[in-house]
Formats: C-alpha cells, structure tokens, sequence
C-alpha cells in the first residue's frame, strides 16, 4: 500500500481502557489502563465514565507527544446497538442516540463509538466501529428460551472472537469458513462461542443474560431465587441490575474483579478465593462442555483467550476438563487492537465499503 494510514484505537472494556496508535497495520503504541473496582464504583451510569476515560485516553496520548492532527481517523470496539452482522461501520447519528440510550444495556463498550466519534469530530477525520459486542449469527432455534417474550441474545467479544479463532485457523491451516471451534474470552466478561463455518451459531450472552459468572458478573443464577431476591424489598432495580453486571462474580464473593490479585490470595492461602476462582473455571469448563453439543462433538480446536488465559493455573483448571472434546490453544490477551486496525484500514484503503448502521 502506497499511502499510510494513522488510526487512533479506542478499546473500553469492563476493567480496562486499551489504546492504540496503529500506521496501516503496524501497531506503533500500544497501552493497556486497568481500573481499580473502587475506581469504576464511584461512577453511578455508565455514561458517566465518559468523561473520565476520554481523559485517561487523551492524557496518554499528550504523554506519548502523539499530534493528533496527523491522525486519519479514529476506531472503537462498539457497543450493545441493535442486532447486526459483522463488519465495518461508521459512527452516525442513530449509532450515538443507540448508543447513549444503551439500546442493548450498558457496557463500556458503548463509550467506544462515543468517544471516537468526539475525537475524531473535533479533528475533522472519520470515527469507526468494527465488529460490536452485538454481532448476530445465532441460529434460529439457539435463540429459543423457555419464555417466548424472554429471547436469547447474542452478546458476546464478537471482535476478539473472530480475530483468535481466524488466527488459529491460519496457524492450523484450515480455512475458518470450513472449521469447527470453541472460542471462549475470558475478560471482566466471559463468553463462549460455538464458531462453525465462520459462523457463530451460538454463544452466551455475556452480558447480562446467561453463562459462567465472571470477574464482574453474576453470569447464569438460579431464576426463583433471582425473582425472590428482586421482589424483596431490600434492593432497587439499579442495584440487582448492578449484582449482575459490575458486582457480580469475582467482585461479589471477593471484592475485586482482578483476577491477578486473586491468584496472590490463593497462594498466601486464601482457601474462600481457591473455591470461587475453582468455580468460576468449573463453569467455563460446563460452558465448553455444553456448546461441544452444539458442534456434535466435531471440534478442530478449543481456543482460551482474554486477560484470564494469561494464568496458566487457571487455563490447567480449564484444560484439565475439557482437553477429552479437543486440542486446547491458549491466546492470551486479545487481538481487538489490530483487528480494529484492519477493520478501518479496509475502508480508508477503500478495500471494503463502509457499512451504514441503521435504527430498525
Ligand atoms: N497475567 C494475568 N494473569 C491472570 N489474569 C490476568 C492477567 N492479566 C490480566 N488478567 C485478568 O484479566 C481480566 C481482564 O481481562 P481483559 O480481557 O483485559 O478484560 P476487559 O477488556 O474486560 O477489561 C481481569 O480480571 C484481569 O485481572
Ligand atoms: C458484553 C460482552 C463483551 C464483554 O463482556 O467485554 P469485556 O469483557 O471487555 O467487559
């Protein structure tokens, strides 16, 4: 490619905000901010955190003596928008006013397309979304729940998913439209995807719906006793929406979302973080086991990715149940940076057409 492309990266997660300066493919700074659960408790909606995270992003950037007037356009992990296939999409009208109402919920991802689009308004470049949380290949009869107004969603590390699961494919020489896998993103979310022909045919909902619970939430919860704890008086909507997502998991047995920590406490003894941190492998492994189902047992390979697979205690516990269904690869972190970097340089380099989001 003849002409060089700079793209500001913009990756807000449940504990994190990662940056990115990337030229055409190339990343030349990367930087990951973990926030303290203390830190992200003070703020009481998610879209309070806007200004809070604009500011981590661009005093990092000022420290790097980045000028942001060389930068061509600027790229964000997108939010929980209404249902849509992947790909690459501007920011628009109706993905800000989607985005600001939570039209899906409320995850730190909808800050993404926000923030980008503030950037990137104020430069006079274009601002991205590349393969939201909210990607849609689900089966019809996944999406069946017992309830009918009560629908399974697809909610998931869409972006992370597809770039590991590609990844693998061209390390295992199999062309992803023809493999059969198992992804599974352990982050502040846990999701675990059954990726068949390209296609992810089911998966949890990650956010608030169903699955392993996880270092901020509460994850699948036996539904009586969820009802019985809503109607009791003792807690408003706002906070059991919170048990679930930001006080649930890890945060609500032991105080903390950082998985790091709480692999310190096992060691100095801790035996209440053994049995939490052996559950919460315990049910990712349940997860993988149950989806394997869905592929009929026919799995190239299980992927372990997200800050989680960087534990390699954690990543045996896993290994040790589900290793029977198929080769374990382990891709710690995530490749949502470079993915996003991809994403917008196919549309600047006018490889691909910018697709259009739209509110229907
Ligand atoms: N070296 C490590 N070992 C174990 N867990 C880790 C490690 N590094 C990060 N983590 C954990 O990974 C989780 C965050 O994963 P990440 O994919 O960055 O999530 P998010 O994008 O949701 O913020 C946290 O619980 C963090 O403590
Ligand atoms: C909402 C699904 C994506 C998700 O959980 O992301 P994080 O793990 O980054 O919070």
């Amino acid at each position: 490619m003849n002409q060089s492309f700079r793209t500001l990266i913009i990756n807000p997660g449940s504990t994190s905000t990662k940056i990115g300066v990337f030229e055409n493919e190339l990343s030349i700074y990367e930087k990951t901010i973990r926030h303290e659960t203390s830190e992200l408790d003070k703020f009481d909606q998610l879209m309070d955190q806007f200004s809070f995270r604009k500011q981590v992003i661009l005093e990092s950037l000022d420290e790097e003596g980045f000028n942001l007037s060389k930068f061509n356009s600027v790229c964000a992990r997108g939010g929980l928008l209404r249902p849509i296939k992947g790909g690459t999409y501007a920011v628009n009208e109706a993905m800000i006013e989607d985005l600001k109402a939570g039209y899906n919920g409320e995850h730190a991802s909808n800050l993404g397309g926000l923030i980008a689009n503030e950037i990137a308004t104020d430069l006079n470049i274009p601002a991205f979304i590349v393969d939201p949380v909210v990607v849609d290949e689900m089966t019809d009869v996944a999406k069946i729940s017992g309830l009918k107004e009560l629908p399974r969603k697809s909610i998931f590390h869409a972006l992370n998913q597809k770039a590991v699961a590609r990844k693998a494919c061209e390390e295992m020489n199999k062309p992803y439209e023809q493999a059969n896998l198992i992804v599974c993103h352990m982050g502040g979310g846990i999701t675990v995807g059954a990726h068949s022909e390209g296609k992810v045919i089911d998966v949890n909902n990650g956010l608030n719906g169903d699955g392993p619970f996880s270092p901020e939430r509460a994850g699948t919860l036996p539904a009586g006793q969820l009802v019985e704890l809503c109607f009791s008086g003792e807690l408003t909507k706002n906070e059991i929406k919170k048990k679930l997502v930001g006080q649930g998991g890890l945060v609500n047995h032991l105080d903390t979302h950082d998985a790091v920590e709480v692999e310190k406490r096992i060691e100095n003894g801790d035996s209440q973080a053994e049995l939490i941190y052996d559950a919460m492998a315990y049910q990712i492994a349940k997860e993988i086991g149950s989806i394997s189902v869905v592929l009929k047992g026919q799995v190239d390979a299980i992927i372990l990715t997200g800050g989680i697979a960087y534990g390699k205690k954690f990543v045996a516990k896993i290994t040790n149940h589900v290793d029977w269904i198929s080769d374990v690869l382990v891709y710690p972190g995530e490749n949502e940076m470079e993915a996003l970097a991809k994403g917008a340089l196919r549309v600047l380099s006018k490889q691909e057409v910018v697709k259009e989001y739209k509110a229907e």
